[in-house]
Order: structure tokens, then sequence, then C-alpha cells
């Protein structure tokens, strides 16, 4: 299993929709580096165990992407903990991870728990909406919500999220430039091989989640277009 500062690619699986057997074995087995399961709505903790017991069937690294207290069970390999840095409304930035670890501290294994710092950029995303993100951002504004998570926060994640539309690759470039030890994570509207590559040159690793319903074909050509591409 790959550690997660050593994965390029990754597929992010939501519990909130379905995915055939087949589809999943081809999912698992496409040489990606690991699933991530989360989602921002609808996520419950039977969708969730019942994905994780279907994705446990093979050997790739499986984390949680913990958006629902309900959904933390035992069983992944990382969980990954986001906080949304630029959201208009704390409860996403510390708020919810208070209460978690209000309810669940003791409980903590510090090598598999994994801080997020995301910077949600697509206003019509769900996410945004949920978070009331700032996305009316220009590039010197990202790139200090990126040094705070990297170099204040210490976050070993930055994510660089347009979670449904195809990002503006400069903002990701200039944020890996800046970032000294964090591993920068970009997700949003891959779709081709093409948007695979073009953030591949710039983030140390890409998350491909819609496409994987819309189109599983192209979703599975994203894993080779960002292994062969250098970073
Ligand atoms: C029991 C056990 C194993 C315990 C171990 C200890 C442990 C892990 C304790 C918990 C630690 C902790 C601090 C947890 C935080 C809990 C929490 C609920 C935090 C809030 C997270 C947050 C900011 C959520 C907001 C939404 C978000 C960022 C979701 C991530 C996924 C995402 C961005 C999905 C994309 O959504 P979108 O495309 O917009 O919408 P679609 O669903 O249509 O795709
Ligand atoms: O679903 P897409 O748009 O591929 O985005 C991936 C991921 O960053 C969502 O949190
Ligand atoms: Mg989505």
């Amino acid at each position: 299993m790959l550690e997660y500062h050593q994965w390029r690619h990754v597929f992010k699986l939501d519990p909130n929709k379905s995915i055939s057997d087949e589809a999943l074995e081809k999912v698992c087995e496409s040489g990606t580096d690991a699933i991530i399961i989360g989602g921002s709505d609808g996520v419950t903790e039977d969708n969730t165990l019942d994905l994780l017991l279907r994705v446990r069937r093979y050997s790739v690294a499986c984390a949680l992407e913990i958006s629902s207290l309900e959904a933390l069970t035992p069983g992944y390999d990382y969980y990954l903990v986001p906080s949304v840095l630029n959201a208009g409304d704390l409860e996403w930035v510390v708020g919810k991870q208070h209460e978690a670890l209000k309810a669940y501290g003791e409980l903590i294994e510090h090598e598999t728990l994994l801080a997020e710092g995301y910077c949600v950029l697509n206003k019509e995303a769900k996410v945004a909406e949920r978070t009331k993100a700032n996305t009316e951002l220009d590039r010197e504004d990202v790139e200090a919500y990126a040094r705070l998570a990297d170099q204040i926060f210490r976050m070993p994640i930055v994510y660089i999220e347009y979670s449904g539309g195809f990002g503006e690759p400069d903002i990701v470039k200039q944020v890996s430039r800046v970032v000294e030890s964090a591993k920068v994570f970009y997700g949003g509207g891959i779709t081709s091989v093409e948007e695979a590559k073009t953030m591949a040159h710039f983030a140390d690793t890409i998350v491909v989640g819609n496409v994987i319903y819309d189109d599983l074909k192209a979703a599975l050509k994203t894993v080779q277009a960002v292994k062969e591409t250098a970073s």
C-alpha cells in the first residue's frame, strides 16, 4: 500500500452515489494509488460502510474523508479531516472538528489522521454552498491560504478544490511553488487525459471524482495520464 505522500492519482467515491460491482472493480484495479470515500451530502453510516466493505475486496489504499460524524468508523488506512480555510462560517474551519474531538478525541491515532487545508474555488459546487465559501479570490489570496495551511498550521495536505468544474492551472502552479512541506492535492472537473495531465504538472496528487459516474472509461484513462506526467 502506498503512503499518502506517494499518491499521484486517487479516485474519490461518493457514498451517496451508486456504483456497480463491475465498475467498482475497474476503479479499484485501475492502478490508482488510493480510493478516498467522501462526499458533501447524504453521507450516512450505512452507505459509507457498505462502500468501505466493497472497496476492501481489493488491495488499494482506502481513506475516509470525514464530512459527517455519523459515517466515522474504524477500518480505513487514513482519515482525512477537511478544514475549509475560506469558509464563510467558522463551523467548517474548526467547529465540526472541535465537536468531533469532544466525542472521539481519545480514539485518535496520529499516523492515520491527516488534516486537509481546503481552499474551495468553484462557487457552483455543493461544498461551496454548504460552507458559504468565499470563492471570489485572486491568485495571491489562494497563495496566502496555501501558506497558512502549510507553513503556519503545518497541515500535511493543501487541497485546491474546484469540485465539479475544471480549475485554473496557474493558481495550482503558484500554490505548488509556495508550498514547502505539504502535499498539494488538486480536485475538480477532470474529465479527460489532457485535463489530468495539465494539473498533474503542478499538483502532487490528482483527485478524480464525478467523471467515474458520468464516463467510467474516461475516468480510468486519467490514471495512466497522471502517472506518466512529471510534477
Ligand atoms: C471512530 C474512529 C475511527 C475515530 C478515530 C479518531 C478520529 C478520526 C476522530 C475525528 C477527527 C475529526 C476532527 C473529524 C472532523 C469531523 C468533521 C465532520 C469535519 C468537518 C469537515 C468539513 C469541513 C466538511 C465540509 C464539506 C467537505 C469539505 C467535504 C469533503 C468532501 C467534498 C469536498 C466533496 C465534494 O463535494 P461536491 O462536489 O461539492 O458535491 P457532490 O456531493 O455533488 O460531489
Ligand atoms: O468530482 P470532481 O469534480 O472530479 O472533483 C473531485 C474532488 O475534488 C471532489 O471533492
Ligand atoms: Mg462532487
